[in-house]
């Protein structure tokens, strides 16, 4: 390990512009009439998406305990109270109700039902309400795209998985996901996979300047790990095609394909053709979304200013630049900035490849 010097880089930034309240009808409506906003709304979870139909998890399924173990401020009460709320979750089929506008409603998102909420075949909620949310991952269909087309929200973790063989991995592509994670505010975690096959330095190496955290893995192996660093965080994992990330989840969450099968059961699906996210529930806590259908990333909707965000040594430095620098050019001030000893070429490097990879390098090296 040891790679975890980047982690406190990330800066946090804002989320409030999908924060939907629901008000009460205003101006016609006679007064007596009006009543407070769905009062009797219960707290859900989107799981998945589908067509319309949202499957949400009624119950307070991820309801943060704040502080460490054993020292979280919880009285012996209210920790009754929040185990049996996860004792009782249920998933629930929804609608949005029509006062939700526009706004789109993802995996991942916290949101508010009424109706009926018993969760029994052939009952529909409604969604009245969607928190706001503390990140969005996003992309675009291809880099020419300015359209962002959000995939997960309130993630704190992008989990990268890649093997180290069998595919090789493809840098270009770990570096797009890594914009892609600096952009939306997600902390990336590099999961390495197939250890069997071949030693991890020579990627380890590449990403060492950027300060990525990483682990290694293979089937059968130690998951102790991995479990660690997903335990009571929403991650979102993603990766290519037979880097393993089936053979992963599979392990962490032993339900995994019926969580799935029932899911897609629920949304008229057959059982192994979703290829949008789910969300799972890990046994020790936490959640891990798998993401079938999204094997590359678009970046056409990242700014230079966000994957400039995760460089604070460079950030600072570019104060020298002409305006709309694109750092990459001769006009760039960072150059100066590194050889003055204020930041780490190796970083100006990283920095410099991310961008390149925003503006289409091919995936493949
Ligand atoms: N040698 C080796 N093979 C592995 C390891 N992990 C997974 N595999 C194999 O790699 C192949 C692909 O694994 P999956 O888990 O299906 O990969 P995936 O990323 O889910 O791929 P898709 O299902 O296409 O999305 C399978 O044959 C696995 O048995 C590992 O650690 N070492
Ligand atoms: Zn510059």
């Amino acid at each position: 390990m040891g790679a975890d010097a980047g982690r406190g880089q990330l800066r946090k930034r804002e989320y409030d512009e999908e924060d939907v309240r629901v008000r009460p009808g205003k101006g016609s409506r006679p007064r007596t009439r009006r009543r407070p906003a769905h009062d009797d709304a219960v707290a859900a979870f989107v799981v998945a998406v589908d067509r319309g139909r949202y499957t949400c998890l009624v119950g307070d399924p991820i309801a943060e305990v704040p502080g460490e173990d054993g020292e979280d401020g919880l009285s012996a009460r209210e920790r009754k109270e929040r185990r049996q709320r996860q004792e009782e979750a249920r998933p629930v089929m929804a609608m949005r109700a029509r006062e939700l506008g526009r706004k789109g409603i993802v995996v991942g998102d916290r949101v508010s039902l009424v109706g009926d909420t018993s969760g029994r075949t052939d009952t529909l909620s409604r969604i009245v309400r969607l928190e706001p949310r503390i990140s969005m991952l996003r992309r675009s269909a291809d880099d020419t795209d300015e359209v962002e087309r959000p995939i997960v929200a309130n993630a704190d973790q992008l989990v990268i998985v890649t093997a180290l063989a069998d595919p090789p991995p493809r840098p270009r592509m770990i570096d797009r996901m890594l914009v892609a994670a600096f952009d939306a505010d997600i902390e990336p975690l590099l999961c390495l996979t197939k250890a069997d096959l071949a030693a991890p330095d020579d990627l380890v190496a590449r990403y060492e300047p950027l300060g990525v955290p990483y682990l290694v893995v293979r089937k059968g192996g130690e998951l102790d790990e991995v479990r660690s660093r997903l335990t009571d965080r929403l991650s979102v994992l993603v990766g290519h095609s037979g880097v393993g990330k089936s053979t992963l989840v599979n392990a962490l969450v032993p339900d995994a394909g019926r969580a799935v099968s029932h899911v897609n059961a629920v949304t008229g699906r057959g059982r192994h053709t979703s290829s949008s996210a789910v969300a799972l529930e890990l046994p020790g806590g936490g959640w891990i979304i798998d993401t079938p259908g999204v094997r590359s990333f678009g970046l056409g909707h990242v700014s230079i200013d966000n994957v400039l965000a995760a460089f604070p040594a460079l950030s600072e430095g570019t104060v020298h630049c002409p305006k709309g620098c694109s750092h990459r050019g001769e006009e760039c001030s960072l150059d100066k900035w590194v050889a003055e000893g204020h930041a780490d070429p190796l970083s100006l490097a990283s920095l410099r490849r991310l961008l390149a990879s925003r503006d289409g390098a091919p995936d493949d090296d």
